[in-house]
């Protein structure tokens, strides 16, 4: 398959996704851990964090000698809402409720980089703060060009969305700003953060979860078509290869032609 992307299709999601996505998971723990100690991810809210959570905290779907370290983890958002942080159009409350509050005691707990609730009536303020926390992080922006996160969770629209970059939208243009605001998102709520599409390509490693037969006909689209390659979806595969993989079950790729892989052992 050479610098492609990888398409991981499976049966069924509790027995086959799941385990097969906390293996990936896991493996990119250990790289981050021996890259400098951390495991630094961007995750997305809408359908990801409940096929997230089974990955990450269902004990049935994966061997017990694998552990996550939960307390070496850092969590950013690759999208937010600007909206209070308990509010249910909240990606935070979302992951929070999914998974951050189910993690057992001895596996530690992920320090979790949220939006300042202050700023929801100011998005591109609201970006700016955050882009802010990220540069404290990942060191200072005259000597990063980009931010590195070891693995950038990401969900894809029916429309070929990813984070908050939506198709045909002028912030697929940006080329310098680390995250974006956009306050007329098609999709509500209208206003939200995100990171820049080349934050995204310049991730380690990208994941997409996509599941349920709603996701098939724009599936179709990115993996198939000269126009679905243009899609925000369709700009990370190009544009990072081999780093994105895809876990699908069989729902989402049905009539998808691209080569399809069973198991990431
Ligand atoms: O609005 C959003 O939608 C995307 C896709 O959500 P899905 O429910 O179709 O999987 C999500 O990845 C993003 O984080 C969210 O803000």
């Amino acid at each position: 398959m050479g610098k492609q992307p990888n398409l991981y299709s499976f049966e069924n999601v509790d027995t086959q996704l799941a385990p097969n996505l906390r293996k990936y998971i896991l493996e990119r723990q250990s790289e981050a851990f021996d890259r400098h100690g951390v495991f630094r991810i961007a995750t997305s809210g809408g359908s990801l964090p409940k096929t997230l959570a089974k990955a990450l905290l269902d004990p049935a779907s994966g061997s017990s000698q694998d552990k996550f370290e939960f307390g070496r983890w850092e969590v950013f958002y690759a999208d937010e809402r600007c909206v209070p942080l308990d509010h249910d159009d909240s990606n935070h409350k979302l992951v929070k409720a999914e998974w951050i509050d189910k993690i057992p005691a001895e596996l530690g707990q992920p320090k979790v980089f949220t939006i300042n609730e202050k700023l929801i009536d100011d998005p591109q303020e609201m970006a700016d703060e955050y882009e802010k926390t990220l540069v404290s992080v990942f060191a200072s922006r005259d000597s990063v060009k980009l931010p590195l996160f070891d693995l950038i969770l990401l969900g894809c629209g029916p429309d070929g969305h990813t984070c908050s970059l939506f198709p045909e939208h002028p912030l697929l243009r940006e080329t310098d700003a680390w995250v974006l605001s956009i306050k007329d998102s098609p999709k509500p709520p209208p206003g939200r953060i995100t990171l820049s599409l080349p934050v995204v390509l310049h991730g380690a490693n990208i994941a997409f979860v996509a599941t349920g037969g709603g996701k098939k006909e724009i599936l179709k689209q990115i993996f198939e078509t000269e126009a679905g390659a243009k899609l925000p979806c369709g700009l990370v595969n190009n544009g990072a290869g081999e780093r994105v993989s895809w876990f699908c079950d069989t729902a989402a790729t049905e009539g998808v032609g691209y080569p399809r892989r069973s198991s990431v052992i």
